[in-house]
């Protein structure tokens, strides 16, 4: 078999020691394949946003294996690209600026920070504000140029920790359909966590769902809806089907605490 882009298995976590210890992910085995979108759902604190920073290299874990491409995952780096649900741009530098920034720490001239900044902020329809500072952007343009960011040095892998979380309901479904048409015309690996199952449904090619207490992995989706996806797919039978039985299997798995 093919060495996965992301390979997690056997993975334990807990935080605190003696009597204040908590395990927090037991046992989680997870692969996501080259090119593959993967979502992790379930009930709040079941370890997601935990599990999600352990693969950023944010936090340590306990035991298990962890790497990309197999090669052993030890801290951050640019081979994963992340973006949170909190906008993270520098509040003194412009959409521009804020790119530039990354890509020269990334090693990259100054030529080629302006040039490859200019290519992402066209790709997320956002070249009209370059020059503006975050706080001149709405919530959804200061996610866009967080996105841009994350994918401008090429990186193996994006992970992205409710990164739609804290917009209005319009503005979110905007930043799915930008998301759905960089990722079909870009091909990327990516983790996604969010708590919005319709959401997961219509991005991913695949749902995966943690239970609590600890967290661990309880059950996996296929999506297998057809792309592209545009809006109208969400009135399908299949679609809301899936919404269905992913609902269920997060009620479930709350449900369901091991000793
Ligand atoms: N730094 C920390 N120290 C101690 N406990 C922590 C720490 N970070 C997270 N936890 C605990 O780990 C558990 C999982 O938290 P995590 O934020 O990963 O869950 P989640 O599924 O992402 O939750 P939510 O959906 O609410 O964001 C929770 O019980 C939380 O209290």
């Amino acid at each position: 078999m093919s060495v996965p882009k992301l390979h997690i298995g056997g993975l334990h976590k807990s935080f605190g020691t003696g009597a204040r210890r908590t395990e927090v992910l037991r046992d989680i085995d997870l692969d996501l394949a080259d090119n593959e979108f993967v979502s992790l759902v379930g009930t709040s604190g079941c370890g997601k946003s935990t599990l999600l920073s352990i693969v950023a290299g944010l936090h340590r874990f306990d035991t298990g294996e962890l790497a990309i491409d197999g090669a052993p995952i030890l801290q951050p780096g640019l081979d994963r690209g992340v973006v949170f649900q909190s906008y993270t741009l520098l509040p003194w530098l412009t959409a521009q600026q804020n790119i530039e920034f990354a890509l020269k720490a990334a090693g990259y001239d100054r030529a080629a920070c302006r040039e490859i900044a200019r290519e992402h902020l066209e790709l997320v329809k956002l070249s009209h504000s370059a020059d503006r500072y975050p706080s001149e952007l709405s919530g959804g343009m200061k996610q866009r140029v967080a996105i841009a960011r994350a994918l401008s040095y090429r990186p193996k892998m994006l992970l992205m920790d409710e990164p739609f979380g804290a917009l209005d309901a319009l503005t979110r479904h905007q930043m799915q359909e930008l998301l759905t048409q960089i990722w079909e015309e870009h091909r990327l690996t990516v983790l996604f966590v969010t708590h919005d199952v319709e959401e997961a449904v219509y991005l991913s090619d695949r749902i995966v769902v943690m239970g609590i207490g600890p967290g661990r992995i309880i059950q996996s989706f296929d999506v297998g809806i057809p792309r592209p996806r545009r809006e109208e797919v969400m009135e399908t039978p299949a679609f809301m089907d899936l919404q269905r039985r992913v609902h269920k299997a997060i009620r479930e798995a709350a449900k369901a605490t091991v000793a």
